[in-house]
């Protein structure tokens, strides 16, 4: 239907009927509406106009859809629709509103309000329809709605308390369930209220910084603060602050997490860093700052102090024949005596093991006045320490040696002092234990000599500076070699030839001894067979003794050891004698006894070295699967001149005969030694009288002239 200026149409969309020249201009306006406007036949929905939103919106050109009805190009959604649309228009004159959905011709949905009337021309009565499409509007509250739900999920799903207060009122305007788990009040306890009405901020006065640094900043970040529950605990919580503004009114938004636990954890951790777990004392590490500040304290104050490096006598053994429980229950008890008996300001460490220091500050006086206390204190500690404990049935009793630096005349850095108190610790050891031992600059020497040699040690196998002498044992009946010893020499780089006894200990309380021992019973065994090759030896007269200390025989595998270096070697059996002393024996008699018949089995044979120096016990030596007992060359030094020792003498050799056992001598450099010996039946021996230990190529020398 054409649309011209006298058309009733102008009339029904509201445009007054001018004249003949509007036509043009409602055309315009009819296609240009900003809304959808349809013109259809009343009685069937026959489309007779639209207008070009209705083609771009929907799809259909006008040429498409002229001469088909609404229903036929799918338009309506629900069809019923249309029908309700055309009801609304025969009630009242004014354009009808419905709430719809159209379809476009791609399928698409439009929802949209609808304005319908009808229009009675002169061919007929039509509907005019206006649809306001609010398909994106729609969508956006739809969008609006779905995220301010997933605000609201986040808000009260959160883990952290989140709050909204007013920035200058302080009132509360929201709060999420995080907030009253944190702080124990419920939303409605606090909302409308303000900050100021609780002590949930347990420093309030710490709000005002905190708005003043958002002003500087823009926000606040992690910041520690203390917090207080419902209940009145104290709370450590991480709060973020970012500002907000609420309908015009600056706001806080406020998260907040409680910290407590890893704030607990964390100082365990810590504790655990400066502490020993099973004595609770602090550690080396807390030690160390404790003296560092001790050390500038006492400065200032013109004062001295004291370090007391404790370590208990032979504790080891408590551990090995008692156990580590044991051993446990004896350190703490060590704790709680060491404990009770210094000032609160003092402190006492353990170091590991059973090394324990205690830290004494503040002791006025001269230097003299000082040292006198300290002695004093330590002789107390020494005492109390040495008191008897009952544990599990036995009656245990510990006795330290300790060792004393002085603050801050032996040492002004920490590690100088403490490496000080240590020397002197090992000082009171070497003098026999269960003693006291004040730093003196001597000890400084003698420990840094000590250090030398340890460091020399370590390489001089790797140089080739060590070496075997051989010292021939004889039988007087005869004037027979039966046996020889082997020795160890050290040629030192710049220091020249090292007797054992300036180094064997060193290699035993180092360990290094294992490996060293290990290349002597290889080296040995390399001659012995070399000698038995070239028929100098009696395979079946003859003895190659070797040495063999105490950390070498403990070895878990050292049986196997020495039954792979004679297989290695092809030195029959019965050939090596291994020299042990009484300090093998005095730890786990059993363990001994059992490696030492293991050898037996073999056909190893063992003497006993240095005998009448040690323990010299009959009740062990009798259980001892040993062969011979070795006379202590001290005895045998002085038999001649010191009755004392002669009578030492014939007891051994007494002794020696009621267990059966052979006796030789060692140290006999004269003839009237020998005499003396030889009246006591005792044949055999080894000293300088005979010879002096030779080098191999010598010992082989001195075979070869003898014949045997
Ligand atoms: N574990 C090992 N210990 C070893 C080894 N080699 C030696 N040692 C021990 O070192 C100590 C000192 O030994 P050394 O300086 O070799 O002295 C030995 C002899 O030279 C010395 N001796 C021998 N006869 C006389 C003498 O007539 N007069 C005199 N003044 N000294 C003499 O005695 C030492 C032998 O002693 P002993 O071993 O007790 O039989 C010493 O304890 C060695 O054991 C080694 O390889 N491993």
């Amino acid at each position: 239907m054409p649309i011209t200026a006298d058309s009733p149409l102008f009339q029904l969309t509201g445009l007054a009927l001018t004249a003949k020249e509007s036509e043009k201009h409602f055309a315009t306006l009819f296609n240009l509406s900003p809304n959808v406007v349809l013109l259809t036949r009343f009685e069937d929905g026959l489309i007779c106009n639209a207008n070009r939103h209705f083609e771009t919106t929907f799809g259909w050109p006008m040429s498409d859809c002229m001469g088909r009805t609404t229903l036929e190009i799918g338009l309506w959604m629900a069809a019923q629709h249309r029908e309700m649309a055309l009801e609304k228009t025969l009630v009242t004159d004014e354009p009808a509103s419905l709430e719809t959905q159209w379809r476009s011709r791609d399928g698409r949905t439009h929802d949209g309000t609808l304005y319908t009337q009808q229009i009675d021309l002169s061919d007929g009565l039509y509907l005019l329809s206006t649809f306001i499409d609010n398909t994106e509007h729609i969508r956006a509250q739809q969008a609006l709605k779905a995220s301010e739900e997933k605000f609201a999920r986040a808000f009260h799903s959160s883990p952290d308390a989140i709050i909204i207060t007013e920035r200058d009122s302080g009132r509360y305007i929201e709060v999420n369930d995080g907030f009253s788990r944190l702080s124990g009040y419920s939303a409605s306890d606090v909302v409308n209220r303000t900050v100021f009405e609780f002590s949930i901020m347990a420093d309030i006065t710490q709000r005002t910084r905190l708005i003043q640094e958002i002003e500087e900043k823009g926000k606040v970040r992690n910041r520690e603060l203390l917090g207080r529950n419902k209940d009145g605990e104290l709370i450590t919580v991480d709060v973020s602050i970012d500002p907000l503004l609420l309908d015009g009114t600056p706001c806080l938004l406020i998260t907040a997490r409680d910290i407590s636990q890893l704030k607990n954890a964390q100082a365990q951790i810590q504790h655990l860093a400066y502490h020993d777990s099973l004595t609770n004392l602090p550690n080396r590490a807390l030690l160390m700052d404790r003296l560092s500040q001790q050390i500038a304290l006492l400065k200032r104050h013109n004062l001295r102090g004291a370090l007391l490096f404790l370590d208990l006598d032979h504790f080891k053994h408590i551990n090995d024949s008692l156990g580590h429980p044991v051993g446990d229950s004896v350190l703490k008890i060590i704790t709680a005596r060491l404990e009770a008996s210094v000032r609160l300001e003092d402190t006492v460490a353990r170091l590991g093991g059973d090394e324990f220091v205690v830290l004494i500050s503040g002791l006025e006086g001269s230097r003299e006045e000082v040292v006198d206390q300290v002695q004093r204190l330590a002789n107390t500690l020494r005492e109390l320490l040495s008191e008897p404990m009952f544990l599990d049935g036995h009656r245990l009793q510990v006795t330290p040696s300790i060792g004393i630096a002085l603050i801050p005349d032996h040492g002004s850095t920490p590690a100088d002092l403490l490496k000080r108190a240590d020397i002197a610790l090992y000082r009171a050891k070497d003098s026999g234990r269960n003693a006291i031992q004040m730093f003196h600059a001597t000890m400084q020497k003698a420990a840094s000599d000590r250090l030398r040699l340890e460091n020399d040690l370590r390489q001089a196998l790797a140089r080739g500076e060590f070496s075997l002498s051989y010292q021939p044992q004889v039988d007087t009946r005869g004037n027979r070699i039966v046996g020889a010893e082997a020795l160890l020499r050290w040629q030192h780089p710049s220091l020249g030839h090292l007797a054992p006894s300036q180094f064997i200990q060193v290699m035993e309380e180092s360990g290094m001894i294992l490996e060293v021992g290990n290349w002597i019973l290889e080296e040995a065994c390399k001659t012995g067979r070399e000698l038995l090759g070239k028929e100098l030896i009696d395979g079946n007269d003859f003895s190659l003794c070797v040495n063999i200390s105490p950390r070498q025989f403990r070895q878990s595998d050292f049986v196997e050891r020495v039954e792979r270096c004679l297989r290695t070697y092809g030195l029959p059996n019965r050939l090596l004698k291994l020299e042990i002393t009484e300090g093998i024996v005095i730890q786990n008699l059993d363990d001994t006894i059992a490696k030492m018949l293991q050898l037996k089995h073999l056909g190893i044979s063992f003497a006993m070295d240095d005998f009448g120096t040690g323990y010299s016990s009959l009740t062990y030596l009798k259980r001892l699967p040993v062969d011979a007992l070795k006379i202590d060359q001290s005895f045998v030094r002085d038999a001649t001149t010191d009755p004392n020792d002669a009578e030492i003498v014939r007891a051994i050799v007494a002794m020696a005969a009621s267990l059966n056992l052979a006796i030789i001598a060692e140290g006999v450099e004269t003839q009237e030694q020998l005499d003396f010996l030889a009246q006591l039946d005792c044949h055999f021996y080894q000293g300088f009288l005979f010879s002096e230990p030779l080098s191999a190529a010598g010992f082989e020398t001195l075979l070869r002239g003898r014949f045997l």
